[in-house]
């Protein structure tokens, strides 16, 4: 798994990469900008569009210059904008990319831009270099590349934007980054969705082994790093070995939510689903899903089953359920919804929370539980000290859902789409949750490997259904997540 390290450690990084491959890093420079120019080609910008590029003094400027140069060799039109002053003193790696410009590409002073005449931008003026508040010059800079109408490519992270915090200017609001080994952190929160665009992370040839060497508590998890999260079982597995789990969910009213989250615990291999409901609701269950047997209060036996999800449709006013649930049953579970809404009204039932359980709040949920946030940052460190206090496991929802672990760790999703922000989409993920802990594995492996192949069963749906997604549609794709992950 990729691990996010500090912008100030890249430095470190690279040097450590440097001495292990025995390259320079005017080498990995190209690597870079080589990602960087092969990314570009893969999109269908017309062959006649006419690329500006805004480069700096630094090495994300060196970047620049040596993407101007491999694109104009494959035949693009690009003018290269010098974001500092004449006789200005390039980093090394810059000033042996700028001595390498062709003279095919223009060169002029930023000051010369006229946004009119350009397709695509690509902004190599600031990377992880950023020290402190950003100085005028650079806010003009920025002003002259946010004037531009058409796409905006950022290298690395958007212009001005520092890479592991907030900024309170304006930066380069992109359309896409192309962050270089990992994605920076500042990349992943919301607030900062307007500046970074879409997401690319391009790989230069640093190892997941050579970045764990430095020190960080934040991971980005893969497609690649899933299947061996995975718990393989032999051609003896019989319906006892995945699980017999129970889902407390769904009130008048609400029983879409307890369908959803237990077909999505069926469809993730769930042995035997069951449904503790309100005895009047029972015929909406049992006529829509056949596969899942229905409990009530009064006649429930928690201790049989292998893991338990309280909370899709349960109610607000459900608080003894929760109780008698939390009261009888010492393994993990997940709560989400209405369940975390009685927690954050109650909380003296917080130290009854099974250890390793897994809450799942999204971010207004969040808000009810820990009170008002500023910052994605401030969340992440009010729910890293809950995990360590309450050794609870915290998935913080949305795009790049946060999975907060019991020791402190905190890996940041790569998949899903925003189709997935529609009703019952939460459901389908409380019932997958449950689902893999029912199987056996350990919060852990079923936090990894249910948050991302929600967000993959997401983009399936998403990329068919566009915003008409539903998340039915959400769930029916979780086969597809098995497939594409090669995982039987
Ligand atoms: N392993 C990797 O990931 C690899 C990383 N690589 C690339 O290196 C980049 C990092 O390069 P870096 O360290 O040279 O810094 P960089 O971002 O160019 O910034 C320095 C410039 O910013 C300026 N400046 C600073 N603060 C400022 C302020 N407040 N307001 C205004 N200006 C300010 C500063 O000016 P100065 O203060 O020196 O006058 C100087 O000109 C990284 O993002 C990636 O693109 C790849 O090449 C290879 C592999
Ligand atoms: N823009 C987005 N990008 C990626 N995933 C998203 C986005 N919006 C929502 N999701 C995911 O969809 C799910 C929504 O859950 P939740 O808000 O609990 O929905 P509901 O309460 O309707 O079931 C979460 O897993 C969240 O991570
Ligand atoms: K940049």
């Amino acid at each position: 798994m990729l691990k996010i390290i500090k912008g100030s450690d890249v430095r470190h990084l690279d040097s450590l990469h440097i001495q292990r491959k025995g390259i320079s890093s005017l080498l990995l420079m190209e690597n870079a900008a080589l990602g960087f120019a092969e990314w570009f080609n893969s999109q269908s910008y017309l062959g006649n569009e006419r690329v500006a590029v805004f480069c700096g003094a630094g090495n994300n400027g060196g970047d620049g210059f040596a993407i101007a140069r491999l694109l104009s060799k494959l035949g693009w039109k690009v003018t290269l904008f010098t974001c500092f002053e004449p006789g200005t003193l390039l980093s090394p790696d810059a000033k042996s990319n700028f001595d390498l410009v062709p003279s095919a590409v223009r060169l002029q002073s930023w000051k010369e831009f006229n946004p009119s005449s350009f397709d695509v931008l690509i902004d190599a003026y600031l990377g992880v270099g950023l020290k402190g508040e950003l100085r005028k010059e650079a806010k003009d800079i920025i002003q002259a590349i946010n004037s531009f109408q058409g796409q905006v490519l950022s290298v690395d992270v958007p212009s001005g934007l520092p890479s592991d915090s907030n900024c309170s200017w304006e930066c380069v609001r992109a359309s896409h980054t192309l962050t270089f080994a990992f994605p920076k952190l500042a990349l992943l929160f919301p607030e900062n969705a307007q500046f970074t665009g879409e997401l690319v992370v391009i790989d230069i040839g640093i190892e997941d082994s050579e970045l764990m060497e430095i020190d960080s508590d934040y991971f980005f998890l893969q497609k690649k790093d899933v299947p061996n999260y995975h718990r393989k079982f032999n051609r003896f597995a019989h319906k006892g070995d995945f699980g017999k789990i129970l889902l407390v969910a769904g009130s008048k009213g609400k029983m879409g939510a307890a369908y959803l989250s237990a077909k999505s615990a069926l469809r993730t291999g769930s042995g035997l689903v069951t449904c503790l409901i309100p005895e009047s609701e029972r015929f909406i269950i049992q006529s829509s899903l056949p596969e899942t047997m229905v409990v009530f209060e009064d006649q429930v036996d928690y201790s049989k089953f292998d893991a338990i999800g309280v909370g899709p449709g349960l109610g607000i006013d459900s608080v003894e359920v929760l109780e008698k649930v939390l009261d009888n049953y010492s393994s993990p579970m997940v709560l989400d919804a209405d369940a975390l809404t009685i927690l954050s009204k109650h909380k003296n039932l917080i130290k009854k929370v099974p250890k390793g359980s897994i809450l799942t709040p999204h971010l207004s949920e969040f808000e009810r539980l820990f009170g008002k946030t500023d910052s994605h940052l401030e969340r992440l460190k009010i729910a890293k000290e809950f995990c360590l206090h309450y050794s609870l496991n915290v998935l913080i929802k949305g795009a790049n859902s946060v999975i907060c672990l019991v020791d402190g760790r905190q890996i940041f999703n790569s998949s899903g789409s925003r189709f997935m922000a529609t009703a019952g989409s939460g459901d389908v993920l409380t019932g997958m949750l449950t689902s893999f802990l029912g199987q056996g594995y350990s919060p852990e492996q079923a936090l990894i490997c249910g948050v991302f192949q929600h967000g993959l069963a997401g983009e399936i749906a998403g990329k068919e259904k566009l915003r008409s997604t539903i998340a039915s549609d959400i769930l029916e794709a979780i086969p597809e997540t098995f497939k594409q992950l090669s995982i039987s």
